[in-house]
């Protein structure tokens, strides 16, 4: 070989050569210069930079145990192509995790997200940005102005209760007419929650002139953008490889501009008048403040609507259950003289029946495996009782694996994998004895900690009941129905979802056909 064909041979040899080396043992070179206070980093030998992702999307929900099954760390790395992955698995250090706001930033996280999610243009996501932490040491901003306005419409008081009682009245207008007298309805019991909630909440939060009462079509549209919407969020020619789904989120998108162009606002909740003001004010244009709503719709019914179908079929499913909560909450009923009228107290429900309240709480942790994220803003330095000082540096995204948490034996004892209705009965704090608040990750946690929280669980326990009450549900064939499969193969965007929906057949229970049933919030 000619001199300079040997040099060029050898170096081309040596370069991919150490490109594979670097590629086959890189992430034990990363993890052996580490700083010792990094949370370790747990190598992919077979694929590295590539294993965790593929790992991810292959087991979904399961993977953060699955690759942690021999460590056991409470806090670890994964290299994720060229970012870090910080997967905490302890609840002692969740809790300064999500306190810690200002240099671990939820918003910086989901940002993009959100922009793929409802389609926000450039211009606007420059207005959202800005001071999206308060890192300019000031509290102005959309971000700022929006969250403080939520939490304060949603937390206990006027507004909400106002929002609340309006959401319960309209569930019993939808329940009494439903399945009304001898008849038994066939129907997918997820569609049947579907319907029923994404037209009251629309009407309790959108007002009399909500898209989806003007146009009711847009129900199951807003159900198939959410079915399909990774797709359109990959965003590679989404109008051939996600069509249905894209087309979907188009005629929501025109409804939604629609509401706020036409004031159609101005007669819904507080909480939406307030809402599209501060978007207005802060300069999104009528079209992208029209947008902005589909991220509150994913948050009010994205949750709630799976999670009252696992409450569903977690008491319908087993007859026992149903029986002690039916004899639990007929407490809180009270029936007119004539017989023809029954009324619940949701008050009575949340106060009076820890059994029920104990079920819809472990029905969340069975379901809630949505993992809190957050990105490191700023090098930050964690303690907690129990462990050494973690040291989490700029630009590594994190993950508060709610899913691992919520099942270890470690925190919840042996029957950590079971469904124990009465788990959450007895104490003070709704926790089992020496379980941490921050082990207990439906709601997330920290100054993001879901405002729609006291909203959902009154909703959600006066459905129960009702449904609890008014109806028999049972399996289309007849019988008990069977409890579906949670797909844990999914990577959850919401709490889970069933393998596959029931299909189930609902009818009024014997003695109630003609019994007009109400909830009252008080
Ligand atoms: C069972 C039902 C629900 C569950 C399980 C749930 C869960 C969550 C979770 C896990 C978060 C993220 C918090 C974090 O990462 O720390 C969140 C945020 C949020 N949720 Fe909920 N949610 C539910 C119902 C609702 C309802 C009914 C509403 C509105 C009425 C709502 C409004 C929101 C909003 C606005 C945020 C963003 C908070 C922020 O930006 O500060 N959620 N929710």
């Amino acid at each position: 070989m000619h001199y300079h064909g040997l040099r060029r041979f050898l170096l081309d040899n040596a370069i991919i050569y150490a490109l594979l080396a670097f590629l086959l043992d890189g992430e034990e070179f990363l993890k052996a210069i580490q700083d010792p206070k990094e949370p370790p980093l747990i190598p992919h030998h077979g694929l590295p930079f590539l294993g965790h992702v593929v790992g991810m999307f292959w087991y979904g929900a399961s993977y953060f145990a699955r690759v942690n099954e021999r460590t056991q760390y409470p806090i670890y790395t994964l290299q994720t192509l060229n970012a870090r992955t910080i997967v905490v698995i302890s609840p002692q250090l969740a809790a300064p995790i999500q306190r810690a706001s200002k240099s671990l930033s939820f918003y910086g996280m989901i940002l993009e997200v959100t922009k793929r999610l409802v389609d926000f243009d450039e211009p606007s996501m420059k207005i959202i940005r800005y001071n999206l932490d308060g890192e300019l040491g000031h509290s102005e901003g959309l971000m700022i102005e929006a969250h403080d306005m939520v939490n304060a419409v949603l937390s206990p008081g006027p507004i909400l209760n106002q929002m609340s009682s309006t959401q319960l009245d309209k569930f019993s207008e939808v329940l009494n007419a439903f399945a009304s007298g001898s008849n038994a309805s066939e129907i997918n019991l997820m569609d049947f929650v579907k319907q029923t909630f994404t037209i009251a909440n629309a009407f309790t939060v959108y007002g009399p002139q909500n898209p989806f009462a003007i146009h009711p079509s847009l129900v199951q549209k807003f159900w198939d953008y959410e079915a399909g919407m990774i797709g359109v969020m990959a965003n590679i020619l989404p109008w051939i490889t996600a069509r249905k789904p894209w087309a979907a989120r188009k005629a929501v998108n025109a409804a939604l501009q629609e509401f706020v162009e036409k004031e159609h606002y101005k007669t819904a909740s507080p909480l939406i008048q307030k809402r599209v003001a501060i978007n207005l004010k802060h300069g999104l244009t009528t079209k992208m403040a029209g947008h902005a709503e589909l991220i509150l719709l994913f948050g009010i019914l994205g949750n709630a609507v799976p999670t009252t179908f696992w409450f569903l079929v977690n008491v319908f499913a087993r007859p026992d259950l149903l029986a002690q909560i039916r004899a639990e909450t007929i407490q809180a009923v009270s029936t007119s003289s004539d017989g023809n009228e029954k009324v619940v107290s949701v008050a009575m429900l949340k106060t009076k029946c820890p059994l029920l309240v104990s079920t819809y709480r472990e029905t969340l942790r069975t379901i809630a495996n949505l993992s809190s994220v957050r990105l490191v803003t700023n090098t930050h330095n964690i303690t907690a009782p129990g462990h050494p000082p973690c040291l989490l540096k700029k630009g590594s995204m994190i993950q508060i694996a709610s899913g691992v948490i919520h099942s270890a034996e470690s925190i919840w004892g042996a029957n950590a994998k079971s469904f124990v209705p009465n788990r959450f009965i007895s104490t003070a704090s709704q926790l089992p004895k020496n379980v941490p608040s921050a082990a207990y990750r439906a709601f997330g946690g920290g100054s993001v900690i879901c405002p729609g929280r006291h909203f959902a669980q009154s909703e959600i326990l006066g459905f129960m009941t009702l449904c609890a009450h008014m109806f028999e549900i049972e399996s289309a064939k007849g019988g008990v129905m069977e409890l579906p499969t949670r797909d844990d193969g999914r990577i959850p965007l919401s709490v889970m979802k069933p393998v596959k929906e029931p299909i189930v057949k609902i009818v009024r229970r014997k003695g109630e056909e003609d019994v007009v049933w109400r909830l009252d919030l008080n």
